[in-house]
């Protein structure tokens, strides 16, 4: 299983990584800095960043060019799952394996811990880009990252997925939600995978394209494991969704569609990946890998 090896060390290079930009701090603002720490060390899959350093390899360059974007990706998307785990949101009481964030540290110290995963994920960006030779890449890299996350993409996505909790959606609403709430960030660790190959903006632009599709597809299972998978195996609520009834890709056309569905998905991703030959082989074994996955 050699795409396994590849994606342990992947991982590693993220983990190693995150460790040192969160810092240490020894003051009164320790306790957001623990809390900021819980929950991006509680043993996320590390997916997004992953695909920015395995699309940034696949694409002759060294993965390590796009570690600061990549790092910054898997901050606002731990910021995001705190936050979605709030009472005023999904009210879960487990994340990772783990009691969520507000269960342990109390919603107030949460939501700032979120504010801080968010923040820190533009030091970051920002202190590397300043250093870069050529900082255009950098900064288009930062910019993708910045338009999935805000009210065009996550953020909007979340907010849609709030506000028709409870009410039968149409199809264009859920394919907003879809589109936004997972699909940016997703599609935005391969576009900034890309630029940090330093490629123009109409290729970086195919890989923003079939990251969405990735998205849609990785949401349609995890909606499919709300459903069908077990808490312990996911390390999260199962029936999240029922309880707080919302409206998922199962709910609206069932089943059997919803795997379908993702099936097509998948194999767009990997008529997309097929010209890039043995380069693209680790990507494509990930991605078939999270259409069967059970956490
Ligand atoms: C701005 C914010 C708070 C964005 C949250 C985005 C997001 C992808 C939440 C998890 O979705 P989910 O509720 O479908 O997934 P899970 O099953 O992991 O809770
Ligand atoms: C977008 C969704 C469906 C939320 C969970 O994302 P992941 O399944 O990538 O969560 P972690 O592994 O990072 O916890």
């Amino acid at each position: 299983m050699q795409w396994k090896n590849k994606m342990n060390e992947y991982m590693l290079m993220v983990n190693d990584a995150l460790e040192t930009y969160i810092g240490e701090h020894q003051s009164v603002n320790e306790e957001v800095f623990e809390a900021m720490k819980y929950s991006l060390f509680a043993g996320g899959k590390r997916l997004r960043p992953v695909f920015s350093l395995a699309v940034c390899e696949l694409l002759g360059k060294e993965p390590k060019q796009a570690i600061p974007y990549a790092c910054a990706l898997e901050m606002i998307h731990t910021y995001s799952l705190v936050h979605d785990d709030l009472p005023a949101m999904d009210n879960d009481e487990m994340r990772r394996g783990k009691p969520t964030n507000h269960i342990i540290y109390g919603e107030g110290i949460a939501i700032l811990a979120g504010d801080g995963l968010l923040n820190k994920a533009y030091e970051i960006m920002i202190d590397h880009t300043l250093k870069l030779e050529n900082p255009s890449f950098g900064l288009k890299a930062m910019k993708s990252i910045a338009d999935a996350s805000g009210t065009n993409g996550m953020i909007g996505g979340q907010t849609a997925d709030l506000l028709n909790e409870g009410k039968k959606v149409d199809e264009r609403t859920l394919a907003y939600i879809h589109h936004n709430k997972t699909g940016a960030l997703i599609a935005a660790a391969l576009k900034a995978g890309s630029y940090m190959a330093e490629v123009d903006d109409d290729e970086a632009e195919g890989w923003e394209r079939i990251g969405y599709a990735l998205g849609l597809a990785f949401q349609i299972q995890d909606d499919l494991l709300d459903i069908e998978g077990n808490t312990s195996e996911m390390g999260k609520p199962a029936g999240s969704d029922e309880r707080n009834k919302k409206m998922t890709y199962p709910a609206l056309y069932g089943i059997e569609a919803s795997r379908e569905r993702m099936d097509e998905l998948t194999k767009e991703v990997q008529m997309f990946l097929k010209p890039y030959g043995e380069k693209s082989n680790f990507l494509v074994m990930l991605t078939s890998a999270l259409m069967n996955r059970r956490s």
